[in-house]
């Protein structure tokens, strides 16, 4: 009988250590930190307090902080880097991987300067191997917690989609595939800007017309740049578009939006990052999509908006000022 296939994981953060556990309750799972406290933390204690607190991870989950290890032990990767940091981070695993190991990326930032995806950035680390993504409506803690959720398995090569659903599928965590990987993956990514905008309106009180009036804006303006970019429209209406959008945009234990509410009461980027102590990759992403949007030709009046104030040219209660100035055009005008 063959052995189950191991999964490695790639980040030891809130959410390379929920998907760890979520994994470790199927098959042989090991987990890379690169602080060897918080490997000795998951190992010793069966936590990683430093992002997940007192919520108890499966006893069967290991952790390392060699990345040989890992890579020895992987018959599955899954990258836990944020963004700006997977391709460094890969590029010390990606000599010593197995050739045929797929890759999936966790990861919803695009790597500033390249304006990469995490897909493209492992693609380009990892040649050769098949590539693909898990993404959804999926607060780490909550996931981590035991509440009940769902993602999706993004990759072109079905087989692989299917080889993986179960090893990260629960009584409580649903896992669908779908081989739209770029709207997948742009859902994930863009919502983290929609949900700063989402937190300034919470730290300005602005209300909850305002508010929906944003997400379903921010929902229009997502899925107008992914099908400029070839996207299937039909991914944005999904877990990893409109669902994503709105446990992120509603969530007080979203980090993006948290971002937004500190902005708004008047921290600056430096500060808010600083006192969130965890990633908000909406922060770095914003003006990147900007380049995007250029490139192809896509009009984002929120994701400007929140690249202007994340960049410190602008206050969120100008922003808001600006926003609601946005000329209207036809409601279903995707062009
Ligand atoms: N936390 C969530 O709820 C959640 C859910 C879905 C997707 N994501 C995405 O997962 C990715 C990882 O985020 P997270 O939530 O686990 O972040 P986190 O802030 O909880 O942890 C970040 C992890 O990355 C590591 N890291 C940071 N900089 C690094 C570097 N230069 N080199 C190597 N490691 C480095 C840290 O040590 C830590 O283990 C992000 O792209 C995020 O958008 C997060
Ligand atoms: O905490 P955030 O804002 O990074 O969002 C976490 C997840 O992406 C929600 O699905």
């Amino acid at each position: 009988m063959s052995r189950s296939l191991r999964v490695a994981v790639l980040g030891g953060g809130s959410w390379g250590t929920s998907v760890a556990a979520l994994a470790a309750r199927n098959t042989p799972t090991l987990i890379w930190a690169r602080d060897s406290a918080t490997a000795d933390d998951i190992n010793n204690n069966h936590r990683n307090s430093r992002y997940l607190g007192d919520t108890p991870l499966p006893d069967a989950l290991r952790a390392t902080s060699d990345v040989a290890e890992l890579a020895d032990f992987a018959d599955v990767l899954a990258v836990g880097i944020p963004s700006h940091a997977m391709r460094e981070t890969l590029g010390r695993i990606a000599d010593e991987l197995r050739p045929w190991v797929p890759a999936i990326s966790l990861a919803k930032g695009l790597e500033p300067g390249t304006r990469r995806r995490p897909t493209e950035v492992i693609a380009d680390c990892l040649p050769g191997h098949p590539v693909g993504l898990l993404a959804g409506p999926n607060i780490a803690g909550e996931i981590a917690e035991g509440k009940a959720a769902a993602a999706v398995i993004a990759t072109k090569d079905e087989r692989v989609a299917t080889a993986l659903q179960p090893l990260f599928t629960s009584k409580v965590f649903r896992v669908y595939r779908n081989d739209d990987v770029l709207g997948c993956e742009l859902g994930g990514i863009l919502k983290n800007i929609v949900a700063i905008a989402s937190g300034m309106a919470e730290g300005l009180d602005v209300g909850d017309n305002t508010r929906a009036m944003v997400l379903s804006r921010g929902l229009a303006e997502m899925t107008r740049l992914g099908e400029a970019m070839g996207a299937n429209p039909r991914s944005f209406a999904g877990l990893t578009g409109m669902g994503d959008l709105i446990a992120t945009c509603t969530s007080p234990r979203s980090r993006n939006r948290r971002l937004g509410e500190l902005l708004a009461q008047g921290k600056t980027t430096t500060e808010a990052v600083e006192a969130l102590g965890q990633v908000a990759e909406g922060a770095k992403t914003a003006p990147t999509v900007l380049e995007l949007a250029t490139e192809f030709g896509v009009r984002m009046p929120i994701a400007e908006t929140v690249a202007a104030v994340v960049m410190g040219q602008m206050t969120p209660a100008d922003a808001y000022r600006g926003l609601r100035q946005v000329t209207p055009g036809t409601e279903t005008d995707m062009g």
